[in-house]
């Protein structure tokens, strides 16, 4: 892993100005934020620098303006969340540049919190414009990155200030890349990678980096009807990209070549309908009824993938093995999530997740909490299953 310098190579920063880039990309309704997880996985950093005495300077998108102000994805909507997530008082500018930013930020005296308007009401941000980016980086003496979820964009405030001012990660940001080592920078092993979730063409670029990777790859959900109809098997109404059977036949050679096992269901639970509660069975993969789809994967398999995180010492997760938000076919997906989490609590895995709907799984088997880590990334974390770059990332290396 590149080295980077975190909060503690920041020693006497009381009356710096440090501009914190943070996620508050974070889901409302009715003007309320239904889950303040972002927020709070960046509350450490922002208490930390306020404790140390700085003017700590929020910089955030929300949502995708489209470098214009619209209404209701002002960060104004956010600020109140932010101050009861840190219990603190949190000061609100409405422009990221400019007057009211400088304006504000005049105001400020030691440890205050201040939160600029969306960077994405300015054309520049998107596109990291010198300009826009300058005018940013007029603002602060200092530049922290803690949001590892927007790492994967090399915008102004992602990525350009880096270029302006002294750089640091932030916790979350140091927390996130710590664990990503652990997953696969530099993993114990055996390293065993489970991907499920609904298609297979969304995760191309993610099974091929890990089939280099890792030791074993279970692949679930409806992608693995992909492959196992790559395999000659009829997946009768299930969920398949039948048009990427030769890319499934291709990821199950590089697997080959790079001794990695492909874990592919035995069984599944099949249903005529896709909706809570349907009349379904257990079947053998080789005889799926051409009326069913398969919704999860069946006991047996799940048998084989307890056997591979038993073995492991690291896991790596995206994806579910059913469609788990339907019971009972999150029985597969609940299963491996709690025998994952004991491993983990008893100290013998290291267990790395994320995605939106993995996430909402792990909570939903009540194991989220046990995960060495869960990112709050989507994108960014796929990204970095993928083994891409990522531009906010990169420019913080020493
Ligand atoms: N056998 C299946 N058939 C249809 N959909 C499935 C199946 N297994 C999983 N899914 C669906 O896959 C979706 C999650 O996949 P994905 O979006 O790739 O996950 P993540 O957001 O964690 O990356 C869920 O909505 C789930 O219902
Ligand atoms: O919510 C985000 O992405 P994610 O849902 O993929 O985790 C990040 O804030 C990035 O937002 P963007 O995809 O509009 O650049």
């Amino acid at each position: 892993m590149p080295a980077f310098k975190t909060l503690d190579d920041l020693n006497h920063i009381a009356g710096k100005r440090v501009l914190v880039r943070v996620d508050l990309n974070v889901p409302v309704s009715e003007g309320r934020v239904t889950d303040a997880t972002r927020i709070e996985r960046v509350a450490s950093t922002i208490r930390e620098l306020s404790d140390k005495g700085a003017k700590v300077i929020l910089l955030a998108h929300f949502g995708r303006p489209k470098g214009q102000p619209v209404g209701d994805m002002s960060l104004s909507l956010i600020a109140s969340a932010v101050e009861d997530v840190l219990d603190r008082a949190v000061f609100f500018a409405t422009d990221c540049i400019g007057a009211p930013a400088e304006d504000a930020i005049a105001r400020m005296n030691n440890g205050d919190i201040l939160l600029l308007e969306n960077t994405r009401f300015h054309k520049g941000e998107e596109k990291n414009e010198a300009d826009f980016t300058a005018a940013l980086a007029r603002n602060g003496d200092i530049y922290v990155n803690d949001a590892f979820s927007a790492a994967h964009r090399a915008h102004a405030s992602t990525e350009g200030l880096a270029h302006h001012l002294p750089a640091y990660a932030g916790r979350t940001m140091q927390a996130e890349l710590e664990a990503l080592e652990k997953g696969l920078g530099n993993p114990s092993r055996p390293v065993v990678a489970i991907v499920g979730g609904a298609k297979v063409s969304t995760k191309i670029d993610l099974l091929m980096n890990l089939v280099k990777k890792v030791d074993a790859l279970v692949i679930g959900g409806g992608m693995a009807n992909t492959f196992l109809a790559a395999q000659g098997i009829d997946v009768g109404k299930s969920l398949c990209e039948h048009d990427l059977a030769d890319t499934a036949r291709k990821i199950m050679a590089e697997a080959e070549g790079a001794g990695c096992s492909i874990i592919l269901p035995v069984d599944g639970v099949v249903a005529r309908e896709f909706k809570a509660g349907a009349a379904n069975e257990t079947v053998a993969i080789d005889v799926i009824p051409s009326d069913a789809m398969v919704l999860d994967v069946g006991p047996r398999s799940v048998e084989k993938v307890n056997d591979w995180i038993t073995k492991a010492q690291t896991l790596v997760w995206n994806g579910p093995l059913g469609a788990f938000e339907i019971e009972p076919f999150d029985a597969a997906t609940v299963s491996a999530a709690r025998h994952a989490a004991e491993r983990t609590r008893s100290g013998q895995l290291v267990s790395v997740a994320g995605g939106g709907d993995t996430v909402s799984a792990l909570h939903h088997a009540g194991v989220a909490e046990d995960f060495t880590y869960i990112s709050t990334a989507g994108g960014a974390f796929l990204e970095w299953m993928e083994g891409k770059e990522l531009p906010g990332v990169a420019v913080l290396s020493k």
